[in-house]
């Protein structure tokens, strides 16, 4: 099939290629001149394991071609897919910009039957819309549908050509069939497709990000009643999951969830809500324990230093908001670093990913260190906020030699809290005794 992508971002770039590996003709469009430039000279614009390779061998294979020209891409597919972000307007809600106008840009441009999929995460109604501002520049027919898309990044590539299931929404029973079409090569069984209305498609991709989302603040929470009352919520996450109706994933406390969808999503989702006059009431404490647990290390370096940060040095561990991602959005680290740096600390940071996007943000107010070591020289304090493997088993010898004070904050629960405190140090997790 012949399929156009707009938007090469994570997701636009994953799929594109991903569809391109099963042999579909694609081009990934975009209107960052730069991103086009590098995926031309064959660079990868972002980290994700695997992606190189795949992209190599498709482009090499001829499939997979890279474009700025969203007319001649568009004019050429039999299905275009909308991959642009769908960043948090001011008020929470989902920007829909980037959406509409690659809408528009689609009509005017329209030269027969094609499929109009939304990937991109958009309220629900969102079809509909497309469907209106599509049809003001053409006479032409098309079929929308709805494909949210479930990928999670660092994983990105497994996901998505394997998928657990993919969710096709439309009204146009053409459109269903190209998708299905487009789709069967990559599930196991035909009802491993899941095919409804786009409301129903639109909402489904709000709900799986929702109840994620969910487990994990509940976790979050329950962590910090766990510390109060002298329990270990490691012992209790086992214990829970192991029973087969909770299941044991997405149950991990931590220093809160952080990336470019769930904090989105879960305000777009409450926005949803309240426009048609529901308040969400336990999606909005999912995101207020989220917010408090994302400020929870970094209250619990101030307590154990009584208060006195000014002139403290912290070393930070992670700064990308999971590992095998150099992605930054919404991380812990960064509200942890800010609340640092106004309380008047230095920080000194590692990441195996991320310290060109975090110098990006935040420029030389902190210290960049090469070396996950090298953070660690004259800090009063480690704190961890992303779990790479790296940091699992680090030399803690050398880790309490070269901090000033062996103080450790371990903000993922990666840690043995009983073998470090037999070393010496000062050790606190998320809610352990
Ligand atoms: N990142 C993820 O893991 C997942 C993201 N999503 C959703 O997918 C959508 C895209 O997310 P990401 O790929 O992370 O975003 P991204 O920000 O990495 O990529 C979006 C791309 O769209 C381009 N763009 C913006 N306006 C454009 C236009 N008018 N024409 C052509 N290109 C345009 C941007 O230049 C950028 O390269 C969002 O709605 C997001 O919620 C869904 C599932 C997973
Ligand atoms: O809509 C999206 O963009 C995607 O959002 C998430 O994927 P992603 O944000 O890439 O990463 P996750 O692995 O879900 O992690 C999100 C955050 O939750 C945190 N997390 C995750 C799991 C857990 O048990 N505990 C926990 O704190 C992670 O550290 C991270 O900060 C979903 O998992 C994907 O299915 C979805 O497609």
């Amino acid at each position: 099939m012949q399929l156009a992508v707009i938007g090469t971002g994570y997701v636009g770039l994953v799929a594109g290629v991903g569809f391109a590996d099963i042999g579909n003709d694609v081009v990934c469009v975009d209107v960052d001149e730069t991103k086009i430039a590098r995926l031309k000279r064959g660079e990868v614009p972002i980290y994700e394991p695997g992606l190189d390779a795949l992209i190599e061998t498709n482009v090499k294979a001829g499939r997979l071609t890279f474009s700025t020209d969203i007319a001649t891409a568009i004019r050429a597919a039999e299905v275009v897919i909308i991959a642009v972000g769908t960043p948090p307007a001011a008020d929470g809600s989902a920007d829909l910009s980037a959406v509409f106008s690659v809408a528009e840009t689609i009509g005017k441009n329209l030269n027969g039957f094609k499929v109009v999929v939304t990937k991109s995460t958009v309220p629900v109604g969102t079809a509909d819309r497309i469907e209106e501002r599509i049809r003001r520049h053409t006479t032409q027919p098309f079929g929308v549908a709805s494909n949210p898309e479930f990928l999670k990044e660092g994983a990105a590539i497994e996901d998505f050509m394997k998928p657990d299931r993919v969710v096709i929404g439309s009204n146009n029973a053409r459109a269903l069939e190209v998708l299905r079409n487009l789709y069967t090569p990559l599930v196991r069984k035909s009802e491993d497709i899941h095919e409804m209305d786009a409301r129903s498609a639109e909402l489904t991709k709000y709900a799986a990000n929702a109840m994620l989302a969910t487990r994990i603040s509940f976790m979050n929470d329950l962590a910090v009643l766990s510390e109060k009352l002298g329990a270990d919520i490691e012992r209790v996450r086992k214990a829970v999951g192991a029973d087969p109706r909770i299941g044991p994933k997405f149950l991990y406390p931590g220093a809160g969830f952080g990336g470019s969808c769930f904090p989105k999503d879960i305000s777009a989702l409450i926005q949803i809500g309240q426009g048609v006059g529901h308040e969400l009431e336990v999606v909005r404490a999912v995101e207020s324990v989220n917010k408090r647990q994302k400020r929870l290390l970094f209250e619990k370096l101030r307590r154990h230093l009584d208060g006195a940060l000014e002139g403290r040095t912290v070393a930070v561990w992670g700064l990308a908001f999971k590992p095998q991602t150099d992605d930054i959005r919404e991380a812990p680290a960064l509200v942890m670093i800010r609340e640092l740096l106004e309380a008047g600390a230095k920080v000194r940071a590692h990441d195996p990913e991320a310290m060109d996007n975090v110098r990006a943000v935040l420029g030389d107010r902190i210290t960049y260190c090469e070396n996950m070591y090298e953070a660690l020289e004259g800090a009063d304090a480690l704190a961890l906020l992303t779990e790479w493997q790296e940091y699992r088993q680090p030399d803690f010898e050398r880790v309490k030699r070269l901090l000033r004070t062996p103080t450790l904050l371990d903000g993922r629960n990666i840690w043995d809290p009983k073998a470090l405190r037999a070393l010496g140090f000062w050790y606190t997790g998320i809610g352990r005794p």
